[in-house]
């Protein structure tokens, strides 16, 4: 029987802490095999019906990379246009991909047709295949961190443009793009807060009884 120590959660608590989403990356190449490796451990992640709809698309071409790099720039203005006054100075003001200087570009899909797991736990909320992927995207998260990587999470894409540029069959939701490398410095605290954009709370603030 595996058992984890004192020690180890001790560790493991630290790793929650230290977690970030990273935008600032070195622009050194990882290490090989790096990504692969992330991958790995996010296939270990709990999956409706053990169905491990999550799929994986390394980018790698620098074609591809540069049209994911110029849609996050419209998409990105465009928020920025849904903003006005102080809030929208603060907006500018954040950098919210690493896109330009990371060396790893990993694109994370639900697959939607896939028969594993023959439906089990999705009748009722097929939702479920994404929420597998989400969970594959933190286990690989924390993976990340644990070995010093930085992973930053981008979501100011267009879905559609990502598919396009990608050439992803449509049966493939789009779940996240992720930025991956060598962070340029580690943190204790998200940097949205730092930039005084939204402040973290407690779990008193999110946590009811019935
Ligand atoms: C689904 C989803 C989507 C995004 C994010 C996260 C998640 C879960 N986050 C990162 C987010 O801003 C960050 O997690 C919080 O600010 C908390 O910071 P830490 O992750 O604790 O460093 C994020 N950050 C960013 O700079 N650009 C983005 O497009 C996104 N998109």
């Amino acid at each position: 029987m595996v058992s984890f120590d004192d020690a180890f959660r001790r560790q493991l608590q630290e790793l929650f802490v230290w977690r970030r989403d990273v935008r600032r990356f070195r622009t050194d190449p990882l290490p090989d095999g790096t990504i692969e490796r992330l991958i790995e451990v996010a296939c270990l992640s709990p999956s409706v019906g053990l169905s491990q709809p999550w799929r994986f698309v390394i980018v790698d071409d620098a074609a591809r990379r540069r049209a994911v790099i110029e849609d996050f720039k419209t998409c990105n203005a465009d928020a920025l246009r849904s903003y006005s006054g102080e809030r929208a100075a603060k907006y500018a003001a954040l950098k919210l991909s690493g896109l330009e200087e990371s060396p790893g570009h990993l694109a994370v899909f639900a697959d939607k047709t896939d028969h594993i797991g023959s439906g089990l736990g999705r009748a009722t909320m097929p939702e479920t295949t994404e929420y597998s992927v989400v969970a594959a995207i933190c286990s690989m998260w924390l993976a990340a961190r644990a070995e010093g990587i930085g992973l930053g999470w981008v979501s100011i894409l267009n879905p559609a443009r990502i598919q396009e540029i990608l050439e992803i069959p449509d049966a493939w939701k789009f779940i996240g793009y992720l930025c991956i490398g060598t962070p340029q410095a580690e943190c204790d605290r998200p940097e949205l807060e730092k930039a005084k954009w939204e402040s973290r709370r407690g779990p008193g603030e999110f946590t009811i009884r019935r």
